[in-house]
């Protein structure tokens, strides 16, 4: 028998969408998509069927209606019905269209056809069911970022030592493995990926491929830190950790182990209100908080050493 998904289709006001995705999210969803309706916004998103019972939908159907209720907005309308694999792997597909992001990036999604020319450095990808699309402004705002780190200064200014083209990276929660291909792009000599969904690591392989990246340059291991502790064969000079705020939060102290004096990082999946806690973690753990770039009510903080 085929595989089966839920696929949940919500009719929300646009200034819900944020709030909808992230409970999506946290119930285990993926492949999100989003489409315009007049006034209103059509959300849907897939869940294998095994993943949910109906109760549990009941009871998500039931968190959406209380989200909105406490920010004084109507009721999300909640949908649900069982798909098949095929269908789930065509129907939001359609919806995902190539995305610049920052200065540098153009996402192009696996089954289009590439720009006939860009200047921007082309990430192709097919995310599979793993998170990271480009869509999610806490992805943008990494990206952002590590395009921040990696080409707003030239090698010259940076010493031998930190020279871009020999610049090891970690990539903490690394789902579809899109910041492990963008730091690629931008010049890193390595980058280590990890993620303790397998789902992650198989997509991040497939993406490593999809860009024509050697296997020496994009290392994917399925874990966290633990096991970053264990593969990287030097104290890595950047990390890049897109997951949630307590998660995060758990993870700083042990980062202890793959960082030197000069590492930075960019930790982002944090909404706004959670930054203060983020960055007192990081601070009672040696980290230097630089800046706080925030998108809808996301944030991401870029942080250093010393
Ligand atoms: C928000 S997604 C980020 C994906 C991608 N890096 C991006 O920026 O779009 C977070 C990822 O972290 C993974 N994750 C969650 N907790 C983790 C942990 N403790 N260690 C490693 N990965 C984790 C999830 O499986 C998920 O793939």
């Amino acid at each position: 028998m085929a595989n089966t998904w839920w696929e949940l289709k919500i009719l929300c006001e646009p200034d819900l969408e944020d709030s909808i995705f992230w409970r999506l999210e946290t119930f285990g969803c993926r492949g999100t998509a989003i489409e315009s309706k007049g006034n209103s916004s059509l959300l849907k998103a897939y869940l294998p069927s095994f993943q949910a019972q109906l109760l549990d939908l009941s009871a998500l159907s039931l968190w959406l209606r209380q989200d909105a209720l406490c920010i004084g907005l109507p009721s999300p309308l909640l949908h649900w019905n069982l798909i098949d694999e095929e269908d789930w792997s065509s129907s939001w597909k359609q919806y995902w269209q190539p995305q610049d992001i920052g200065d540098r990036f153009l996402i192009n999604p696996a089954w289009l056809p590439l720009p006939a020319s860009s200047e921007r450095l082309v990430i192709r990808l097919d995310p599979g069911v793993a998170f990271g699309t480009g869509n999610h402004a806490t992805t943008q705002l990494c990206l952002e970022s590590l395009e921040m780190r990696l080409s707003a200064i030239p090698d010259s200014f940076i010493g031998t030592e930190n020279k871009k083209d020999s610049l090891v990276i970690a990539d903490i929660g690394c789902g579809s493995g899109i910041l492990s291909v963008g730091a690629i792009l931008l010049g890193a000599k390595k980058v280590y990926a990890v993620d303790n969904d397998p789902l992650a690591v198989k997509s991040t392989l497939s993406n490593r491929t999809l860009n024509d990246i050697n296997s020496e340059r994009l290392i994917p291991a399925l874990g966290s830190v633990d096991v970053l502790t264990k593969i990287i064969d030097q104290p890595v000079d950047g990390i890049v950790c897109n997951i949630l705020a307590d998660v995060i939060i758990e993870l700083i102290p042990e980062m202890a182990a793959i960082i030197k004096p000069s590492t930075w990082g960019i930790f982002s999946g944090i909404l706004l209100e959670q930054s203060k806690a983020v960055a007192d973690v990081l601070e009672q753990n040696g980290w230097v908080v630089a800046t706080l770039w925030k998108r809808k009510e996301w944030c991401c903080l870029n942080a250093r050493r010393s």
